[in-house]
């Protein structure tokens, strides 16, 4: 469970009256997730998402995170919108952190996706990439190729509690992407973590996009990248039959993958899996003890790398 911030129902009451959004009835935190505080909140109105911003997102990139979710939406891919307070404000603060009340979108992540919705969920990508294309405001991805590095560092040797050599096999890899990494690709506005439980479906329908707070300015394929190594492999780091091939081709039938892109997706998915790993090892390190939050497993990225390593031929 996702929950870093508890929030008294007094607090959040007196938060709601800001919003033209009736009574509070109900508040639950919720399950998934793992950067923010969530709830599922239930007025006389209505349902909504209550968001308490934590660790990794920045007060000051949320103005981009909101300007870049209403402007995917305006362009009809469905994305949860913040709602304006009566002052006109999407930001507010509750139990000392930015917070927002954002829209409630219908649809479930898939578990285990089918060929059929990684199709769907790749298509919806190229829909995102078209809608941002003339988003102007840019953001560094601070989780960019830079800070890997740096990241690896700071994690140290304690990395070595997760498994054995990790940081030496980490070291190794990390210097083979730096060595390839496509830089003269065609950068844009990207999502950055368009995992499954990020995206929203009823069947084989994407209802909704969520979670933009590591939205950035990078390389256009490195999304398709990262979809691919959060998408295409089970739990134990198998590849699902079918579905990285339909989750390229939906992406490449809605937006196109120039050859260079295609071409490069074995070291971006590479790179992705080593920034995953990263991210997930500092967090197993680093979660504290009272955090009501499921650490996610920095092995499964391991596997993954493993088997891009193994298999640089798997996007022709
Ligand atoms: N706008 C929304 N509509 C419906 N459900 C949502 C919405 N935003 C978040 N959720 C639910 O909350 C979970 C956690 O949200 P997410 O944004 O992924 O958290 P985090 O910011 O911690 O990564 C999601 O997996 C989804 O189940
Ligand atoms: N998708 C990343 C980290 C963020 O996860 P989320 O569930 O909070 O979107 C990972 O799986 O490591």
């Amino acid at each position: 469970m996702a929950v870093y911030t508890a929030v008294p129902a007094e607090a959040l009451g007196a938060f709601l009256k800001r919003y033209d959004q009736g009574e509070l009835v109900s508040a639950k935190g919720i399950a998934e997730g793992v950067e923010n505080s969530n709830y599922l909140v239930e007025t006389t109105r209505g349902r909504f998402i209550l968001t308490l911003y934590e660790k990794r997102v920045s007060a000051a990139d949320l103005p981009f995170f909101l300007a870049l979710v209403d402007q995917v939406d305006a362009a009809g891919v469905p994305a949860p919108r913040a709602l304006l307070d009566s002052a006109g404000n999407a930001i507010g603060t509750l139990e000392g952190r930015p917070a927002c009340l954002i829209q409630f979108l219908p649809g479930v992540s898939p578990s285990r996706p089918t060929a059929a919705q990684a199709a769907a969920a790749g298509e919806a990508l190229g829909r995102l990439h078209a809608a941002v294309a003339d988003f102007t405001p840019t953001r560094p991805n601070d989780l960019g190729i830079a800070g890997w590095r740096p990241l690896l560092e700071r994690c140290g040797r304690g990395i070595d509690t997760i498994a054995p050599g990790l940081f030496d096999r980490i070291d190794a890899a990390l210097a083979r992407v730096e060595r390839a990494w496509p830089h003269a690709l065609p950068v844009a506005t990207i999502h950055a973590d368009l995992f499954p439980d990020n995206v929203l479906m009823l069947g084989d329908a994407v209802t909704g996009l969520i979670d933009f707070y590591f939205a950035c300015t990078d390389i256009r394929a490195y999304d398709v990248a990262v979809m691919h190594s959060a998408w295409a492999f089970d739990t134990e780091g198998h590849p699902i039959d079918g579905v990285g091939p339909a989750l390229v081709s939906g992406y490449a039938a809605r937006f196109g993958l120039l050859a260079e892109e295609r071409a490069a997706l074995p070291v971006l998915a590479e790179g992705a899996c080593i920034r995953f790993m990263l991210t997930r090892a500092w967090d197993w390190l680093n979660t504290p003890a009272d955090a009501l939050v499921t650490r996610k497993d920095p092995l499964a990225y391991l596997r993954r790398l493993e088997w891009y390593q193994a298999n640089g031929d798997a996007f022709r």
